[in-house]
């Protein structure tokens, strides 16, 4: 059962939890684990300080009773537990299926490390299946999206109960169908060189440490080697 996939990895990555520690909780169903597992360990005593990537995560973690402290308060965070929508073996991340992308990339490069929890479906060998994720901004987004399909793919505005999802920054998600990505670096620099896009859902170069939850309950990890 993924879910089961999803909820071993989570356990595994909050291990590396301890005392004292700044921690970044990340959001969608896999994370949802984590914060989980972390409320259960703060009910034993453990002592953190945490900062959310989303409304939803940071809503959980009230309720778990997790301590979450304002940014203005945080100089760098110890480790930020998250998940991903696709990872390749070089631990480059396609993220944002829960429209999250921007707060988790800002709270990921603020973060000593970077741990991504997942089952085995998120693992491939070249990113693309799953459609980059991409949040604009609403002004003229018709002229970004124009901009976006000369990159070669097809985006498509995201929806949610029949009208346009918004992100917790009131921007729009943009999901483009590139295919396989050849080039990670070379499409991000171009994402960014795009007036209207706010950040891309490609994490390159970030993360530490991606645990793969398996269905025969067992556990992968794999540490980048930057
Ligand atoms: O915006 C959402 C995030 O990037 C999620 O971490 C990502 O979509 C993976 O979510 P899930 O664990 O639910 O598959």
């Amino acid at each position: 059962m993924q879910v089961e996939s999803k909820r071993l990895a989570a356990v595994e990555a909050v291990k590396e939890i301890k005392d004292g520690m700044v921690v970044g909780l990340g959001t969608g169903s896999t994370a949802y684990y984590a914060i989980v597992e972390i409320g259960r360990r703060v009910a034993e005593g453990l002592r953190i300080r945490a900062v959310a990537t989303s409304v939803q995560s940071e809503e959980l973690a009230v309720s778990l009773h997790i301590p979450i402290v304002p940014f203005a308060e945080v100089e760098t965070i110890d480790v930020t537990i998250d998940g991903a929508d696709e990872a390749d073996g070089a631990l480059h991340l396609i993220k944002g299926g829960g429209g999250a992308l921007l707060r988790e990339k800002i709270v990921a490069a603020s973060s000593k490390r970077l741990i991504i929890v997942a089952d085995a479906s998120k693992t491939v060998v070249r990113l693309g299946r799953f459609p980059l994720p991409v949040e604009v901004v609403p002004f003229a987004h018709e002229l970004t999206l124009r901009k976006l399909a000369a990159l070669g793919c097809e985006p498509v505005i995201r929806q949610k109960d029949g009208t346009q999802f918004r992100t917790d920054n009131g921007n729009l998600i943009v999901d483009c169908h590139f295919g396989a990505i050849h080039d990670v670096e070379g499409l991000g620099l171009s994402l960014h060189g795009i007036p209207g896009v706010v950040e891309h859902g490609l994490f390159i170069g970030m993360a530490d440490k991606l645990i793969v939850g398996h269905e025969d309950g067992s556990i992968r990890v794999l540490t980048s080697t930057r």
